[in-house]
């Protein structure tokens, strides 16, 4: 094999021993392969449907095809366009360099008054871990900098104490690699991993809740490091209060320390945000785009950073004749698509059964009269395309149906879009009807 392109098309090969031809066309025609790094093969995927679909389905076959061909475990990521771009622009995406990055450090961190006790309580932690706040808990919405902050944390120890163990996990990826390690017998590694670190940053840990023996497991983390006097910090997209499947012995814990919050930035913090980043992307904005996206991008810093590097690969792409007119159309259409539509699951469901002529609790409920089974299905199916929930809760919609009842549905529309022209180009018009509900 001689490349890694090779790779990818010997992994499909060997897939096609287990699945049909049908499926690895119908999920994998999207994917692309981006690059092998020391312990992960990354793949990228624009279809988040196709996406979270080889997720849940398909990560063990690939992982398999994998091991046979390398003799190696390898952790297999698939990036979204966002992750791509991120990917090849300022952020390096393995988590060793990512803690070793110049990218996300308390110097590139613009401080504004919605973050600045977490920013303040994060560099406390860093100059003197387990000294005043174990745990530290961070929290807030998504894509405002709490990432970032453990990052900074974890450079700013390492700078110190380059012999410090410092671990970063994700939540979901701990409980990952407790069920591998489980499996494979070879827990005592997990845990000595875990329970031998000088410094446990732990991101996104609502993850846990709710997952019975990775709370008991995390339990035990957490103790070992805190009476040994090691430092702890995690973040979460809500205190452990509103937390409320985690177990109250963790939710106890979480709290002893302290806690701050993160919240959206104001104008001028976003304003401050922006330049930065242009300044790290060698992008020079004027002063009037730059307000322009302050004023408009007001969500998260997330947001902000797509919007510079869509900016940049339209410099790229339109090299000298992109003038501050250019710039400002572009602009404003990337902000038409991130204030896209989203509509609620209720509104979806309301749009199907005008169109199928039932009743809500009829989709919602659990008859199988053949067009009432077709209704929910489909309503299953946009709602999963068209807003951001998970299987899980668009089985909470539907009387509490799991997720693998809800994927099953997915396929099954997926499948009959294919072999039905006419019930496709009925989803297509539900779906403009519902969009043009604006
Ligand atoms: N105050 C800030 N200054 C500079 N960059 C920031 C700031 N806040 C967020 N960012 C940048 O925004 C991006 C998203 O932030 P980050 O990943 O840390 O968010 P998060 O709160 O951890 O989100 P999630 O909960 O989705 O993981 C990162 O590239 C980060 O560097």
């Amino acid at each position: 094999m001689n490349s890694i392109a090779d790779v990818w098309k010997n992994v499909l090969d060997r897939l096609r021993s287990q699945l049909s031809e049908t499926t690895i066309n119908t999920w994998f025609d999207e994917v692309e392969v981006v690059t092998m790094e020391d312990s992960a093969f990354v793949l990228h995927c624009s279809n988040s449907f196709k996406k979270s679909t080889i997720e849940a389905r398909f990560m063990s076959h690939i992982k398999a095809a994998l091991k046979d061909i390398f003799s190696s475990d390898l952790e297999v990521k698939i990036l979204d366009d966002q992750q791509l771009s991120a990917y090849h622009g300022v952020a390096p995406d393995r988590p060793g360099s990512l803690l070793e990055s110049d990218a996300f450090t308390f110097g590139t961190y613009v401080v504004g008054p919605q973050n600045k006790m977490a920013y303040a309580a994060a560099r406390a932690v860093a100059e003197k871990p387990a000294e005043h706040y174990n745990p530290l808990f961070i929290y807030g919405d998504s894509g405002l900098g709490k990432t970032h902050l453990l990052y900074a944390i974890a450079h700013q120890v390492r700078q110190r104490q380059p012999e410090a163990r410092i671990v970063y996990i994700k939540g979901d990826d701990f409980t990952n690699e407790l069920i591998a390690s489980i499996r494979e017998g070879k827990n005592a590694e997990f845990r000595e991993k875990y329970r031998q670190s000088t410094l446990l940053l732990v991101d996104d840990i609502q993850f846990i809740a709710g997952k019975k023996q990775t709370q008991e497991e995390f339990f035990h983390t957490f103790n070992t490091l805190y009476e040994s006097g090691r430092q702890i910090v995690l973040t979460s997209d809500r205190p452990p209060r509103e937390m409320t499947q985690l177990e109250d012995r963790l939710q106890t814990r979480f709290e002893w320390g302290l806690m701050v919050d993160v919240a959206p930035p104001d104008f001028e913090t976003r304003l401050a945000i922006i330049k930065n980043k242009a300044a790290l992307l060698g992008v020079q904005l004027p002063d009037d785009i730059s307000s322009f996206i302050a004023e408009n991008l007001t969500a998260n810093v997330r947001q902000i950073e797509g919007a510079l590097n869509k900016l940049l690969a339209y410099r790229d792409l339109l090299g000298n004749q992109v003038d501050g007119e250019a710039v400002s159309r572009a602009v404003k259409d990337m902000l038409k698509k991130y204030n896209e539509f989203v509509p609620s699951p209720s509104l979806i469901i309301e749009y199907i059964c005008r169109y199928y002529d039932v009743d809500e609790e009829q989709v919602r409920g659990q008859g199988r009269k053949r067009d009432l089974m077709e209704a929910r299905q489909t309503a299953m199916y946009l709602i999963r395309r068209m807003t951001n929930l998970s299987l899980n809760d668009i089985g909470k919609e539907f009387g509490d149906r799991d997720h693998t009842t809800v994927l099953h549905s997915l396929d099954q529309v997926e499948k009959k879009m294919r072999s039905d022209p006419a019930y496709a180009e009925k989803v297509k018009e539900i779906t403009t009807n519902i969009n043009n509900k604006k």
